[in-house]
């Protein structure tokens, strides 16, 4: 089995990683905290009140997961396409595969990434949805006080199964939006690369940020619901299931709800895909 993906989609994937957390905190706040009134204010209050510092709450953990994620994503469309149309990565410009292959092959990917990422997303939303300051001293004692300490937490009083909260949501968010994702990056890549070649550079940057926005823009309905259940953990149960979350949310808060952090993570999605896609590419290309 080819591993060269494998480690392409861990390398690339931390880079993106690094580049979007600082959205991403924002994005996790605007979505299950109602004291902030915009992307701007929470920026700023968050700034104000918790340092630079702030905005990478939460990065360490998936820094570490991604090798995994990535890895596990990229490593398993990439061996589901040459299952599924007998073509190595190098031989797929020559040999485009159709499109439902490249669905399918996303599809897979994202479910497997998703059941890795189940326990890292959540203790990534919990550490970020802390808002006691680091700075201010004498300010009280954050819940969670790292990664391991959260995780541990959780699994003591929440138990083992505590540490998959949310993972069906997650799964349900991810796997058909990550078909959506690479067919929209091939998609792209073909209309603007004469037959038979490769893109550019430019044109990967194109169609990986595009490729992005197209998944998070669907994923983003689910996204917010995921983001709550894996909250509602903490103190009395909100809901008694994805279904309820969604109704409930719903009712209190009108149709946006649902799209609650889509510009900022459409915002975060271009920088990085458009970076994870090209240094997936080239570390490919230059390893083959
Ligand atoms: C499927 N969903 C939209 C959730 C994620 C797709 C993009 C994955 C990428 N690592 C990123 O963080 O942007």
């Amino acid at each position: 089995m080819p591993v060269e993906e494998f480690m392409a989609g861990w390398i690339s994937g931390a880079l993106g990683l690094v580049l979007g957390h600082p959205f991403d905190t924002v994005k996790v706040r605007l979505q299950t905290q109602t004291t902030y009134r915009g992307i701007t204010d929470c920026m700023v209050k968050i700034y104000r009140h918790e340092s630079l510092l702030g905005f990478f709450k939460g990065m360490s953990f998936p820094i570490a997961s991604i090798a995994v994620v990535n890895s596990v994503l990229f490593g398993v469309y990439s061996n589901t396409l040459l299952a599924l149309t007998a073509t190595s990565h190098q031989e797929r410009r020559a040999q485009p595969p159709s499109y439902t292959h490249v669905f399918v092959a996303g599809c897979t990917g994202g479910v497997l990434q998703a059941y890795c990422l189940a326990p890292f997303d959540l203790i990534k939303v919990r550490l970020q949805n802390q808002t006691e300051s680091r700075v201010q001293p004498g300010s009280p004692q954050p819940r969670y006080r790292g990664p391991v300490h959260c995780a541990a937490t959780i699994f003591q009083e929440e138990g083992p199964r505590g540490l998959f909260r949310g993972a069906w949501t997650l799964m349900l968010r991810d796997t058909p939006t990550l078909g959506i994702y690479f067919v929209t990056y091939e998609g792209l890549c073909r209309q603007y690369t004469p037959e038979g070649q490769n893109p550019s550079s430019a044109t990967v940057l194109v169609a990986g940020g595009f490729a992005g926005i197209a998944s998070w823009v669907t994923a983003t309905p689910l996204d917010v619901i995921k983001s709550r259940m894996q909250m509602d953990g903490l103190g009395p149960k909100a809901y008694h299931g994805l279904l309820d979350c969604m109704v409930s949310s719903f009712r209190q808060e009108g149709l946006g709800v649902f799209f609650r952090g889509l510009t900022i993570n459409s915002a975060r999605a271009f920088p990085v895909n458009a970076v994870t896609f090209l240094s997936y590419e080239y570390f490919l290309y230059s390893w083959g």
